[in-house]
């Protein structure tokens, strides 16, 4: 059964606050009438973190990692286990209706929109759901509504909008309230690229104008790398990882590499200390040698090379953040049972 308990001290500041939380799910497997038989999944396994308010975090797992069962915990919809969970100072379960208005949420797949409805008509009955006083939120309606590019369609029956446009009317409604907390999952799901950046140039802006807190599920590392400063990874319900991305990178040992341009012809840099030759054009003019931070620094590698011939230029490619993540998982693979 879930503990509800007002967390103290460190909690003070915190918008989200989850000990030990778990959740476990029977599943009956199919077989013969006779055979069937009963499994269960911890889908959230012993979960702990704090995320103070105003920060924004990427939380990021494989597909069945426990991120949904876990943010479904968050807001209420979902009872624990067992463990904790207090977001915004509240007991999710037993006072989600005062809870909702405090927070926004948006998962990329469902839509918490009325289908038949436009948008302007879903946003004048979310105020009242809300009880936004008066005209007092109209003001933020049409904000919303000019920063996220809604005017062409604020009056289309939601059923014939594009995904693209659904998910802008999604993140409006969910924003409409002024929520302290946004959790958003998997919010750039199938959308193309202009769509994202957009999305994240708006999320981004919102967050230094009103100092939303920001939860956000994705599978898009680009999404985590514009939107959140810290990343919590998950695995069979387990915390794998709570930290930044250099701290990540850096400890999946995931390798940086550097892109040399010399002004004369150079021989191959194949024994330069800490690193390893990834190509060299066949005249030595470009180069591009690996090495691991941590193991050897750039300064030590462009020292070496420089007394091998003149650089002209270099350029330093950071690691693909969809291989560190999967550089993680291989690496806890052996730990689990
Ligand atoms: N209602 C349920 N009944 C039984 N098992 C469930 C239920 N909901 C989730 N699970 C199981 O719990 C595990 C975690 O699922 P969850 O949806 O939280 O993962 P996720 O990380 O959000 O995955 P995805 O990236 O695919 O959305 C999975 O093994 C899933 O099958």
């Amino acid at each position: 059964m879930a503990i509800a308990v007002a967390h103290a001290d460190s909690a003070t500041d915190a918008i989200i606050d989850v000990r030990s939380l778990s959740r476990r799910f029977t599943v009956r497997s199919p077989g013969g009438r006779l055979r069937r038989t009963k499994k269960t999944v911890d889908a959230v396994d012993a979960l702990t973190f704090s995320m103070q308010r105003g920060a924004a975090i990427g939380y990021i797992g494989a597909n069945g990692a426990g991120k949904s069962t876990t943010i479904k915990m968050i807001t209420g919809i979902l009872v624990p286990s067992s463990g904790s969970v207090v977001t915004c100072g509240l007991d999710p379960v037993r006072q989600r209706k005062r809870l909702a208005r405090r927070i926004g949420v948006v998962f990329g797949q469902r839509t918490q929109l009325w289908w038949d409805l436009p948008l302007r008509e879903s946003y004048r009955t979310l105020a009242a759901i809300h009880r936004l006083p008066g005209d007092s939120w109209v003001a933020r309606r049409d904000e919303l509504i000019d920063r996220l590019d809604l005017a062409s369609f604020v009056d289309t029956p939601v059923r014939q909008l594009s995904l693209g446009q659904r998910i802008r009317g999604e993140i409006a409604a969910a924003l409409l309230h002024s929520p302290e907390l946004l959790i958003l999952d998997e919010p750039t799901i199938g959308l193309d690229v202009l769509s994202k950046e957009r999305l994240r140039v708006f999320l981004a802006e919102q967050r230094a104008l009103h100092g939303t807190s920001l939860l956000l599920t994705t599978h898009d590392m680009d999404d985590v790398q514009r939107l959140t400063e810290r990343l919590v990874v998950v695995d069979h319900g387990q915390m794998i990882y709570d930290g930044d991305l250099p701290g990540l990178v850096h400890r999946v040992g995931a390798e940086r590499v550097m892109v040399l341009d010399f002004a004369a012809p150079t021989p191959p840099l194949e024994d330069v200390p800490g690193t390893r030759l990834v190509h060299s054009e066949p005249d030595g003019m470009r180069q591009r040698l690996s090495f691991v931070p941590g193991h050897t620094t750039a300064g030590a590698v462009l020292a070496s090379v420089s007394a091998r011939g003149e650089v002209r230029d270099l350029s330093i490619e950071e690691p693909d953040i969809e291989d560190v993540v999967r550089r993680l998982y291989l690496s806890t693979e052996p730990y689990r049972q």
